[in-house]
């Protein structure tokens, strides 16, 4: 069993991962975890911060000399802007005229940063957030609301993969299938993939979409308006049997949903074709089952998404999620000041257009957190051959009825 957890502020020195139940003897290093925060500052649409963000990650445990040792994984990503937040985002009492005052950099924004916030933003979590904590500063619910915290999901989601990868050959890939309002009809993505798409800055191979995708964003970015989208990962390889059909907390389906929707800004998640197939007459709607030459099973469609009854069934796991718009829209929308009780613009800070390209990416690392989880809870294993030679026993006595002889 896999178990995950993260802390950290969006402005605070460093975000905290810890992951634990991971195998030992899984090759993993540094560099690993660098180049998956790589790929989650791609994309088009992304706001300031990206361009000097480094992600520089140091492991505080789990991992020696390059390899896993049973222990829990734990990681830090360093925030390249500390020393500009050091004061207002300082963990000990700070005098109130430090808050007044820059650092002795003449810059007026410095001062800003300082000032409480009380113009919640809608779509946020500032309002919600600041009445549930009793805060008058909006800036205790957001630096924790902030999608930075992804960060850590996907340092976390690179040990998920290792373990995917490394016992069971899973392997993840994910496109973005609509951006604003233009939507992509491309084939299913292939792990072969994946370079090609990480190229790509709208994570999109068909070249006419991804013009008119790009052209919408920069209309918007004009406009002073932000806009969602629908992204979609799939798991290639994952063997029948993970999850259970037996209780409501064992059902694949529904992890990979939770996971999902506890994502900023994933508003809706699709398994397989589940918006469609609920329009369609069932003989339409499901999978047929039929044998080859060779009498092995095959399946003539992939609807379920490689699920059925909870339970993977060796197709593969497919997943879509629908992205809301940036809720900090330059062009400011109404909002009421909590500090004076007027109507007010919304608070305005440096901010994205859109998150859909690096939420494709961040999908693929909650995606592998789920399937790890549910990997090992179904092989057991302390190491990685253990794991290996568990999975291979499984999938050798998976003669339909041998255990009722
Ligand atoms: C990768 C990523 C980047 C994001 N960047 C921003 C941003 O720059 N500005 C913003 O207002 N919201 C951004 N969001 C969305 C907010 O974090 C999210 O809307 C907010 O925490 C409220 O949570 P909810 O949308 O799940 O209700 C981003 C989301 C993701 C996944
Ligand atoms: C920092 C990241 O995303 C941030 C997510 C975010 C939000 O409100 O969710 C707001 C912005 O924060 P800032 O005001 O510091 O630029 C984004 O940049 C990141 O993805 O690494």
């Amino acid at each position: 069993m896999l178990r995950w957890i993260t802390a950290g502020e969006s402005h605070g020195p460093a975000l905290v991962g810890i992951v634990d139940g991971v195998p030992a003897g899984l090759s993993l290093e540094t560099a690993d975890f660098e180049r998956a925060l790589a790929r989650r500052r791609l994309g088009a649409g992304r706001g300031a911060r990206q361009k000097f963000e480094t992600d520089r990650v140091e492991i505080t445990g789990g991992i020696r000399h390059g390899k896993t040792t049973g222990a829990p994984v734990a990681v830090l990503i360093h925030n390249s802007e500390w020393p500009k937040w050091q004061t207002v985002m300082s963990a000990d009492p700070v005098p109130p005229a430090a808050l007044q005052r820059d650092a002795g950099t003449g810059d007026e924004r410095e001062i800003a940063r300082n000032r409480p916030l009380t113009r919640p933003r809608p779509g946020h979590a500032d309002l919600p957030g600041a009445v549930k904590y009793e805060q008058a500063d909006a800036r205790n619910i957001l630096e924790r609301a902030s999608a930075r915290e992804t960060a850590a999901r996907v340092a976390l989601g690179t040990v998920a993969k290792a373990i995917l990868e490394q016992a069971a050959q899973i392997r993840i890939v994910s496109q973005v299938r609509q951006l604003g309002s233009v939507r992509s009809l491309a084939p299913l993505a292939t792990p072969e993939q994946t370079a090609a798409l990480d190229a790509s800055d709208v994570r999109c191979l068909d070249e006419e979409t991804a013009t008119r995708m790009r052209a919408e964003l920069s209309a918007l970015h004009k406009s002073g308006d932000t806009c969602g989208g629908v992204v979609e990962v799939v798991a290639y390889g994952v063997p029948i049997g993970l999850g259970s059909h037996t209780q409501h907390d064992r059902r694949l389906d529904a992890a990979i949903a939770g996971a999902m929707m506890s994502v900023q800004a994933f508003k809706a998640v699709e398994i397989g074709d589940g918006w469609a197939v609920a329009g369609l007459p069932g003989s339409q709607a499901h999978d047929e089952i039929v044998k080859d030459e060779d009498g092995k099973i095959l399946r003539l469609s992939n609807h379920a998404g490689g699920i059925e009854g909870g339970i993977s069934n060796g197709q593969p796991v497919l997943v879509r999620c629908a992205v809301k718009p940036i809720s900090t829209v330059p062009r400011a929308l109404r909002t009421v000041d909590w500090a004076t009780g007027e109507a007010a613009k919304a608070n305005h800070q440096r901010s994205d257009v859109s998150a859909v390209v690096p939420a494709a990416v961040i999908s693929e690392s909650v995606l592998a957190l789920v399937l790890a989880d549910f990997l090992l809870q179904r092989t057991g294993g302390d190491t990685l051959s253990q794991v290996r030679q568990n999975l291979s026993l499984l999938s050798a006595a998976k003669e339909i009825g041998s255990n009722d002889k």
